[in-house]
């Protein structure tokens, strides 16, 4: 199997195959609690920015779907607020990410915990150019999931507040992590989402900006 940067580099309309040294694509975690926006704000990016939107939480519900044994494990534990075994989720998202074609990546909802990431550092090695952290507060995201309406299994009460325990205790770690290495973008995500994503869009102008390089043939 190629690597993902294999095939991030043969898909780029523009590069002849093998002539260049290979490029990793840029990659952008989106993190934040649950119903914070994640979703919403990288429809939004992708539109803008042109992003491949890559939501870990769509992935494992798509082969929850499947009706593997596999599918079943991942939906019980959905079901339950739990965490996937990072095993299973670094596959998913590996192959999605070989798949996407594009060499600007935005992975939602990962990495969620310290499990994650060490298998994301393990499998896929590319450093993560920003960490967007949606920061709301729990009662604006309670809200907001009691009204999401997208017939999720854990979108009641009782799970919730699970995810949000999660939350808590083994996401904001990987974030602090992140903020420890200077790749945070820290956004209040507790405003309307046209809001929120003005403050958004700066920080992508500012690394969308193309760099121009000059080339003297002799
Ligand atoms: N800034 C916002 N203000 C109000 N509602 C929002 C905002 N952003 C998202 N929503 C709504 O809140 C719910 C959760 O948003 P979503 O993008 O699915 O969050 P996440 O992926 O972080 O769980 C959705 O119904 C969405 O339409
Ligand atoms: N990296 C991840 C992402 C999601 N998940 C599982 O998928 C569920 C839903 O994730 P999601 O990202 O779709 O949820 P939201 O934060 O968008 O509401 C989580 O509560 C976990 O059970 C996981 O185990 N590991
Ligand atoms: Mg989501």
């Amino acid at each position: 199997m190629g690597s993902v940067t294999d095939v991030a580099v043969k898909k780029l309309p523009c590069l002849p195959e093998g002539t260049f040294a290979q490029k990793k694509p840029t990659v952008v975690f989106v993190l934040g609690g649950p119903g914070s926006g994640k979703g919403t704000q990288c429809a939004k990016i992708v539109q803008h920015f042109g992003f491949a939107h890559i939501s870990t939480g769509d992935l494992l519900r798509d082969e929850s779907r499947s009706g593997s044994e596999t599918g079943n494990m991942i939906e019980s534990i959905m079901k339950e607020g739990k965490m996937v075994p990072a095993e299973v989720t670094i596959k998913l998202l590996q192959k999605a990410m070989q798949e996407s074609g594009n060499d600007k990546l935005l992975i939602d909802g990962f990495p969620r915990n310290e499990e994650n990431r060490a298998a994301y550092e393990a499998v896929i090695k590319i450093e993560p150019k920003l960490v967007l952290f949606l920061d709301c507060s729990e009662e604006e995201m309670e809200r907001r999931l009691l009204n999401r309406n997208q017939g999720r299994l854990d979108d009641n009460i009782e799970t919730m507040r699970k995810r949000f325990k999660v939350f808590k205790e083994s996401t904001l770690p990987v974030i602090e992590y992140y903020n420890s290495k200077g790749k945070v973008r820290k956004i209040d995500a507790g405003k309307p989402a046209e809001e929120v994503f003005e403050d958004i869009k700066t920080i992508f102008t500012s690394i969308s900006q193309v760099k121009h390089c000059f080339c003297v043939i002799l």
